[in-house]
């Protein structure tokens, strides 16, 4: 990090990390003083600012260092008359590089007292934000006696994101600045707040560019007093009902965090600003803070945000990888099949501004999916400020809708989302590749069917891909690729390009049934179903999947989804229905254990939530709150009676282990196999398309912290007590792992010789 000292001149070049800009609230307040010219002008009088961008990324301690050297430089040179902190290459701050940041090394560094040193100073000090000013940075901003921002700028406090608090006094100062109830909202949640239109009644003055501003001379008020601009001096805004109001906000917050501790910290320390001298609860954040960082979750979810980022840099085993495959732009892109898949890609679609064209096989169908797709864009548009203009989608260039395959000759790209038939993909398949032009991708939207076979009908099987998308697909944000045999690095390079302006994470995966996300979860929806049949309910293995973190338990998702789905792939697969051969004993497939309770209920006609009856009892058809259904506990009764299944007690843990480490375990066939290439892969799977707690990590990083070893001696235990199931037997990939001592997550793939790509 570099200051630049000129006569007049003190720049103070923020570089917690290189990314930076502004907030919205900062923004409205100084609008809401007067314009953004009459604020800044008598403030800034007598600074002559240069801005020179430049990018830099320091780490903290130089910057902390740098910022601390320049503040007292600046207070003690008398030619400076006031003080701007401002970024480089445009952006203010990120916040502090989160790598590493747990360890030991990095505990004893604070920025909370270099903050209050800038606040402190006897001479102005202004914050120019432009780009993001987040976390570290933020707080920085707010230790300033100005803060001045870009109109396009973005800023927040995401450190709750990452299982942490703002420890630099941020949690004292924002509530001053913008009232509890704001602070709480972004502090808790973390959201990034950006200024997309004026507020009501407020002229924007134009600031096409801060530097363009800070390049002219402006002058400080002489005297102009600095006390009354220190956030800490000021009292935090009253409302009349702090108590009432605090209260209901921690129900909020408790209710949304699913066992995640970070947002109910966060609130703990809002709420020391509301009781407390600003020491005082500098002091409450500390200890807070200190709580965060050792409780594993901080480590937990930073793991998460990098393994997100990792699993963009794409690689497949036959070496094709991002880095030497470029996208193709997707100019126009059509979906088939308005089904509630169809439906929520073509929203997606529309909000991305991608201009599509939607296909259904006769009019009645497209009748119908066209009311339900605008339906979900009106909703989408009431949810976005000023969204029903910027989406268009009654223009028919933007979204078409037609029953004509002629339609598609022109468009880049096309998503099938039919039924999971493979004759009906195949025939689709084949007369796309007849109807679009060479160069168009073709995408089917299936969770588990095999996509070789799919291309096989093609001929262009270069260009096919799997995309399967998760439901409800305008809101979900894990977007599965699956590469074929035959896939091209630039059709997987185009589909993680469309996953990033559709706004979803693209994860990269191999071809084999039910990919890398379902092939897991089949061994886990097994065992809960196990365990009913040996003397559990849905509403104790949903409570203790609940409690793990989960959203949602497997029988409550189960009636959400609709068993329906589930039976008819079993119909499919031969495991049940006409096709199953006469004389199949009730409980076997292929001589390992098979429960058929979840045909049996369809063959009741409980479908779950559709038909008002599932594992649970709904109020009615389409209804939505689950309730334990006695029918259902007399039917277990009776099923086990007839199998003569001897009823036990199962506690929690088995309860816990038996679906989790399962799911685990299938895991590391599928890492041993070369279907995912990291256990990133399939923890950035589990926490965006099934639920699995962020504050966990994901499976496989749940599997580190709880010990390989461990895993692998309860599987064995289980294994032992099930031998007929094949899910519960230790991967060969887990054991070798163990044998070579439990090494770090990090380095597990190294212990495989050569991934082994199934394709
Ligand atoms: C002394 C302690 C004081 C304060 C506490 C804190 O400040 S905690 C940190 C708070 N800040 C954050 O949480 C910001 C996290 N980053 C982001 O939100 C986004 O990365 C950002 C800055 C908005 C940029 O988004 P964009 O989509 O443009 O890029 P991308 O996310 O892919 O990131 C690019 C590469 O930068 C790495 N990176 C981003 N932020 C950090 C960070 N805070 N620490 C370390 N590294 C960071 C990211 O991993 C990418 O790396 P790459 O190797 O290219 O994959």
């Amino acid at each position: 990090m570099s200051i630049h000292t000129h006569t007049h001149i003190y720049k103070l070049a923020s570089k917690l990390h290189v990314q930076s800009g502004y907030t919205v609230i900062f923004f409205k307040y100084l609008i809401c003083k007067n314009t953004i010219y009459t604020f800044i002008v008598p403030f800034l009088i007598s600074m002559l600012i240069l801005c020179q961008p430049h990018l830099l990324l320091v780490s903290v301690e130089i910057f902390l260092q740098a910022l601390e050297d320049g503040l007292k430089r600046a207070d003690a040179d008398p030619s400076v008359k006031a003080v701007m902190i401002c970024g480089e290459n445009g952006k203010f701050s990120a916040g502090a590089d989160i790598k590493g940041f747990s360890s030991p090394k990095r505990r004893g560094i604070a920025l909370g007292p270099i903050v209050s040193l800038i606040e402190r100073s006897e001479k102005p000090v202004v914050a120019a934000i432009e780009g993001v000013a987040l976390g570290g940075g933020l707080e920085v901003a707010l230790g300033c006696h100005y803060r001045i921002a870009h109109v396009k700028a973005r800023m927040g406090l995401p450190e709750v994101t990452i299982g942490l608090l703002p420890g630099a006094e941020g949690t004292q100062r924002l509530p001053r600045l913008v009232g509890v109830p704001a602070a709480l909202d972004m502090i808790t949640t973390g959201k990034v707040l950006c200024l997309v239109i004026p507020p009501k009644g407020v002229k924007i003055c134009s600031l096409p560019d801060v530097d363009a501003l800070f390049c002219n001379s402006i002058f400080l008020p002489p005297g102009q007093p600095l006390g009354p601009r220190r956030l800490s001096l000021k009292p935090v805004p009253k409302l009349p009902n702090m108590e009432a109001f605090l209260s209901e906000a921690l129900v909020k917050v408790k209710k949304q965090a699913h066992g995640c501790l970070a947002p109910e910290l966060c609130f703990q320390a809002v709420k020391a600003a509301t009781e407390q001298p600003f020491a005082d609860g500098v002091r409450r954040e500390q200890e807070l803070f200190n709580v965060l960082l050792t409780s594993g979750q901080a480590q937990a979810l930073q793991y998460a945000f990098f393994a997100e980022r990792a699993v963009q840099k794409w690689t497949t085993p036959s070496g094709a990888s991002w880095k030497s495959a470029s996208p193709q732009p997707i100019h126009k892109a059509a979906v088939i099949g308005l089904g509630t898949m169809g439906r929520g890609i073509v929203t997606s679609l529309v909000k991305a501004k991608i201009p599509v064209v939607a296909l259904e096989q006769d009019l009645e169908y497209l009748n119908m999916g066209r009311k339900a797709v605008m339906f979900l864009l009106e909703r989408e548009a009431m949810k976005m400020e000023q969204g029903a203009q910027t989406l268009d989608f009654h223009n028919p260039a933007r979204l078409q809708f037609t029953v004509d395959f002629d339609v598609l000759r022109d468009v880049d790209l096309v998503i099938e989302a039919v039924f999971e038939n493979m004759a009906l993909k195949k025939e689709i398949f084949h007369k796309l590749s007849r109807i679009c032009k060479p160069g168009a991708f073709l995408c089917t939207n299936t969770s588990a069917l095999n996509i070789n076979e799919i291309a096989s009908a093609t001929s262009r099987p270069q260009q096919v891909i799997g995309t399967h998308f998760f439901s409800p697909a305008h809101v979900m944000k894990l977007l599965e690729i699956i590469y074929g045999h035959h896939t091209s690095p630039t059709t997987i390079a185009t589909a993680m390009q469309l996953a990033k302006v559709l706004k979803k994470v693209g994860v990269v995966v191999g071809n084999c049934f039910g990919f890398a996300g379902n092939r897991m979860m089949f061994p886990y929806a097994q065992q809960a179903v196990f365990l009913l049949e040996e003397g559990s309910r849905p509403e104790a293995v949903d409570q203790v999947i609940e409690d793990f973190g989960f959203r949602i338990g497997p029988f409550r998702m189960s009636d959400l989804a609709g068993l329906d789905v589930g039976w008819r792939s079993r119909k499919g697969q031969g495991l049940t229905g006409p096709s199953l051969p006469p004389g199949t004993p009730a409980r076997q497939r292929h001589g390992h254990r098979y429960s058929p309770l979840p045909d049996l209920l369809c063959e009741n006609g409980r479908f779950g939530q559709k038909t008002g009856k599932g594992w649970y009892q709904y109020e009615k058809a389409g209804g939505r709150t689950a309730k334990p259904d006695p029918w259902l506990h007399s039917f277990l009764s009776q099923y086990r009676d007839t199998h003569r299944i001897k009823t036990r007690f199962i506690d929690q843990e088995e309860i816990l282990e038996r679906c989790l480490f399962s799911l685990i375990n299938e895991g590391f066939d599928i890492l041993a196999e070369g279907i995912a290439s990291g256990p990133e892969h399939l923890d950035v799977i589990y926490i965006n398309g099934y639920g699995w707690p962020k504050h966990r990590g994901g499976p496989m990083f749940y599997a580190s912290t709880v010990g390989l070893s461990r895993i692998l001696a309860k599987l064995q235990k289980y294994s032992e007590a099930h031998p007929d199931v094949p899910g519960l037997q230790p991967s060969a990939f887990l054991k070798k792992l163990v044998a070579m001592g439990n090494p770090p997550l990090k380095e597990w793939m190294s212990y495989l010789s050569r991934p082994n790509n199934k394709l």
